[in-house]
This record gives C-alpha cells, sequence and structure tokens, in this order.
C-alpha cells in the first residue's frame, strides 16, 4: 500500500511537472519574464488563494524585473512593481481595463441579474462612473454629508468615554461599527439600514467569505446567506429614500433605473458600494489609531498641532468644545502625515485590468496578451527604499514626503477612489477627536502587532485577531460639535 502511495504522488509531481512545462510552451518571449511558482503548476495559484494581492509582495521580492508573468493554469496574471510603468500602463487604458471588473463584481458581489450585469458592457460604464465621481466632489452637498457623519462620530466618540469613566473595547469591532455607523449617516442618512446590529453583523461574517464568493469556490453558499441579510435591508430602505439620502445614492438609484435596471438590482449596487466604503476605511482608521497611539511622544505633538490650529475650547466646560474641520484638512500637516504614512506602510493593494486585447507597453518592449490580467502591486512601490527611504517601524510618520506616482493607496488614475475626501475626513476627524478625549493603553499593556486577516477584499487588511484597548478619557473631555467651514476645502492627499 505504501508504495502505491508513493507511486501514485511521484506520478502526481511528475504530471505537475510536465503540465508546468506545456506552460512554458505557451509563453511568447516579448511577455514580461515568468516567474517560477516554487509548488509546479499550482503554486501561484495556491499564493494567491492564500495571501491575496499580499501574495505579490513575496513574489516581487523574488525578482528585480519591473513587470513579471505568474502563471496560473488558465491564465497569466502580468505584475508590475514598478513605479516607471505605472503612467505607461495608464495610457494604454483602452485595451488594459478596468471596465470588465464593474460587470465580474456586479454579478459576484452584488448578486446582479444578468440583464444587470449586461448594461455594464457597453458605455453606461463611463456615464455611471462619472455620475458617482460627479455627485462626491467637494460642495454643499458633501457638507451635509460630511455632517452627518461627523455627528455621528462625536456621538460614538462620547459613547466611549462614557461619561468620564471610559471603557474597554475591542479596536476592531469598535472601528467596525464606528464606520459602519457613521459612513451610514452620511451616505444613507441617520435612519440607515445598517441601524438593525443584525444587519451589521451580517455584513461583517459576509466579508470574511468575499474572497471565496468572488472565486465561485463559496461552497457552503456563506457568503450569499450573510449577503442576503444586507440585500434585503437595503433593498426594503431603497424602496423609500429618505430627505437625508446623499446625493450620490441618489444620483446612483436614478441613473441605473434610466438605463433600465430593476429596482430590486439598482438597490443590491448600493450593497456593493457598502464593501468599498466600510471595507476600506475600517481597516485604515485602525492603524491609523495604532500607528498614532502606540508613539505617545508623536501623540502628543499631534494634540498640540490640533488645539493650536482646529480646536476652540470652551474654557469653562460648560457648553461645547468645536472641531473645526476645514483647518483639520487644511492647518494640521503633522496629522497629515502620520494618516498617509499609515496609508503607505500597511497598503497591500494591486490595481487590476483585463487585458482586452495584444497589447505592447513600453515603446514594445513588453507584450500582454489578450484575456490575460495585469496587475499594479502598491505595496512594492510604498517599501521602495529608492523612492521613500528605508521603512522602520515608527521611523517616519512624523514626515511623509509625497512622492508622485509612488503613493497607489487611492488607486490610480482614471480610477481614483471617487470617495476618498470624503473618507480622509472621516478617519482624521475620529482620530483628532480621540486624540484630544482620549488616552488608550492596551490591555496586555504592549502594541503588539497582530497577524493580518489575508482573506480580505481591501486596500489595507484588518487584523486576524481583536486586540483589547482600555480608554481612559482625558481631562477636559467634553461635549463637543464641529464647524464645517467652507465647502471646497479639501485634504491634502497625495493620490495617484
Ligand atoms: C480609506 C478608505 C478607502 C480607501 C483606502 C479606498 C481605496 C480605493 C482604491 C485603492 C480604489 C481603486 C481600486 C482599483 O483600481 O483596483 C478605490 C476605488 C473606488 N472606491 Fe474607494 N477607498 C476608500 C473608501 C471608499 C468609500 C468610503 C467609498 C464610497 C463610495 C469608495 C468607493 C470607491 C469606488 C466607487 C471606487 C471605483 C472607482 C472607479 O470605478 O473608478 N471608496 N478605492
Amino acid at each position: 500500500m505504501l508504495y502505491e502511495i508513493v507511486y501514485a504522488l511521484v506520478g502526481l509531481v511528475g504530471l505537475a511537472y510536465s503540465l508546468d512545462y506545456a506552460l512554458d510552451l505557451r509563453y511568447d518571449a516579448r511577455e514580461p519574464k515568468r516567474l517560477p511558482s516554487r509548488i509546479p503548476l499550482i503554486g501561484h495559484l495556491l499564493g494567491i488563494v492564500k495571501y491575496g494581492t499580499a501574495y505579490y509582495n513575496q513574489t516581487s521580492e523574488r525578482t528585480a524585473d519591473e513587470i513579471y508573468t505568474l502563471d496560473c493554469v488558465a491564465l497569466k496574471i502580468y505584475v508590475s512593481r514598478s513605479r516607471r510603468l505605472i503612467p505607461i500602463i495608464q495610457k494604454a487604458s483602452k485595451t488594459l481595463s478596468f471596465r470588465p471588473f464593474v460587470k465580474v463584481v456586479a454579478r459576484e458581489m452584488a448578486g446582479n441579474s444578468e440583464e444587470a450585469c449586461d448594461l455594464f458592457d457597453g458605455s453606461f460604464v463611463d456615464e455611471y462612473s462619472q455620475v458617482v465621481k460627479s455627485a462626491l466632489l467637494p460642495g454643499t452637498h458633501q457638507d451635509d454629508q460630511n455632517l452627518r457623519m461627523a455627528h455621528s462620530v462625536i456621538s460614538l466618540v462620547d459613547d466611549l468615554v462614557n461619561g468620564g469613566k471610559g471603557k474597554t473595547i475591542g479596536l476592531l469591532e469598535w472601528t467596525q461599527h464606528l464606520i459602519v455607523e457613521a459612513t451610514s449617516c452620511g451616505f444613507f442618512g441617520v435612519e440607515h439600514p445598517f441601524k438593525d446590529p443584525e444587519v451589521e453583523r451580517a455584513f461583517w461574517r459576509w466579508q470574511l467569505y468575499l474572497r471565496s464568493q468572488m472565486a465561485s469556490v463559496d461552497f457552503f453558499g456563506k457568503a450569499n446567506q450573510e449577503r442576503e441579510v444586507v440585500n434585503k435591508a437595503i433593498i426594503e430602505y431603497c424602496r423609500k429614500l429618505k430627505d437625508d439620502t446623499s446625493k450620490v445614492v441618489l444620483d446612483r438609484q436614478r441613473v441605473l433605473k434610466v438605463a433600465g435596471m430593476t429596482f430590486e438590482d439598482a438597490a443590491k449596487q448600493e450593497t456593493l458600494f457598502c464593501v468599498a466604503m466600510f471595507g476600506n476605511t475600517t481597516p485604515t482608521l485602525y492603524w491609523f489609531i495604532w500607528e498614532l497611539f502606540s508613539r505617545p511622544s508623536l501623540l502628543e505633538e499631534v494634540r498640540r498641532e490640533l488645539e493650536e490650529h482646529a480646536i476652540t475650547r470652551d474654557k469653562a466646560n460648560q457648553g461645547e468644545h468645536v472641531l473645526d474641520i476645514a483647518a483639520l484638512k487644511t492647518r494640521c500637516p503633522l496629522m497629515l502625515s502620520v494618516f498617509q504614512e499609515t496609508q503607505r506602510i500597511h497598503h497591500v493593494h494591486a490595481n487590476i485590468r483585463k487585458v482586452t486585447a495584444d497589447t505592447f507597453i513600453d515603446n514594445g518592449r513588453y507584450l500582454l496578451r489578450k484575456g490575460n490580467y495585469l496587475q499594479m502591486a502598491g505595496s512594492p512601490i510604498h517599501y521602495s527604499e529608492e523612492i521613500w527611504g528605508p521603512t522602520q517601524a515608527g521611523s517616519k510618520e512624523a514626515s511623509f514626503v509625497p512622492q508622485p506616482s509612488a503613493f497607489m493607496a487611492w488607486g490610480t488614475p482614471p480610477h481614483l477612489c471617487p470617495a476618498r475626501q470624503f473618507a480622509a475626513t472621516e478617519v482624521m476627524l475620529t482620530v483628532a477627536l480621540l486624540a484630544v478625549e482620549c488616552d488608550i493603553f492596551p490591555n496586555g499593556g504592549q502594541w503588539k502587532s497582530p497577524t493580518l486577516r489575508y482573506n480580505d477584499v481591501a486596500a489595507i487588511l484588518s487584523p486576524g485577531k481583536e486586540f483589547e484597548l482600555q480608554v481612559k478619557p482625558r481631562r477636559g473631555a467634553g461635549k463637543w460639535d464641529v464647524k464645517m467651514g467652507m465647502g471646497k476645502t479639501q485634504v491634502n492627499i497625495l493620490s495617484g
């Protein structure tokens, strides 16, 4: 019996190597060089299944090539790890296209019908994207959306202060709840679909199976089951939109229906946006809190900056202290530096493009074959010493120096995150209020970095384990309000 097992294993390994060799034969020498996998045939596929886009950090460390090919059985993934190639890839956006993914995510993530997905085949996808971008541009409607979000943040931080008693919290659970609650108030209005805690819980459980669902390997239907809870709540919400529903939701629902989508399919598109909204903002906030509060002297400097430029104190502590959002956005460079440095070091996203026709890039140097995928891995660029200098934990939070075409936290043009101003305002506001109101200590005494949750589909990974913190109110914690300021004020974030 033992011999049979050994022979079978040897046979399988031999077959894998032969098929791997066969893959080599279909490779065109003008394509980026193949990077062999450690396990023949399926090694890269396994790596991507296990680590998601973070796998490209590992493969990128094994080569000095600017772009290389990973064979994943039936298809190839070209991985670009080069800042130089970013604008070159952008120029070829007609045939290196983000468009096909709008349809893929509509089908796989939102659970849209085939008829609804087909709408995204033609030029409608550009019109739709434009409507979303315009509705998220700074202006008075954005101020209203920000104000609803800000009031929700104030109330959740106030709840943490707990009348001066403070609380023990799980950082992940707390950031997840804050982002769902505050972002939903901004986008859906104060009576939003996630007010029901079961809908919020279902959303986060769904995220744990999202990658399996995208890869059609959610064999037990867990993701579908949880998503249905969210879809049902959002469909109900969409039946009668509110007076304080944001412009972006109203506009999106309108154009989708005008284009011919059914009511239910259009509503499910909102579920999709929740993945982009909550899934990315939560880990960004989590690590921003982590990076700032684990460095006491930096935290003190940030507090000083906030007090000097963005806060008006009610000295008698009988009325409200006021945080000036416009000043927070524009007059707190240290805070912004810590935020962007957090994004730089924690980013794992790789922007994806489908090769829709054989395409030569870089003056004919590399051929990308039709039907395959291109991923622009952000992390190798974010960690490039040539661009950013050496990265040591905690070394440079206070001195983020913008580097053009080397910061991919919000994607790369023409597909930059359209909600980046809203999201940046939300996390900066939350961290500012925490900084001035609270001291935060890890329950075990140390800020010990947790393992990461590699099955997330997000620009930054969440931790794999909960981390308990004690929150102690600082002297002077009290009632807060925000001043919104000029409608067009923007956070000076680096993007693209
Ligand atoms: C800190 C929070 C956020 C981060 C780090 C982030 C990051 C990103 C990134 C990297 C992309 C590019 C994806 C790619 O090309 O593969 C993107 C696109 C997008 N994001 Fe965000 N995002 C955040 C928050 C949000 C929020 C709150 C929304 C709410 C509507 C949102 C909506 C979108 C949409 C609609 C796109 C697609 C843009 C397009 O089709 O061109 N994101 N985001």
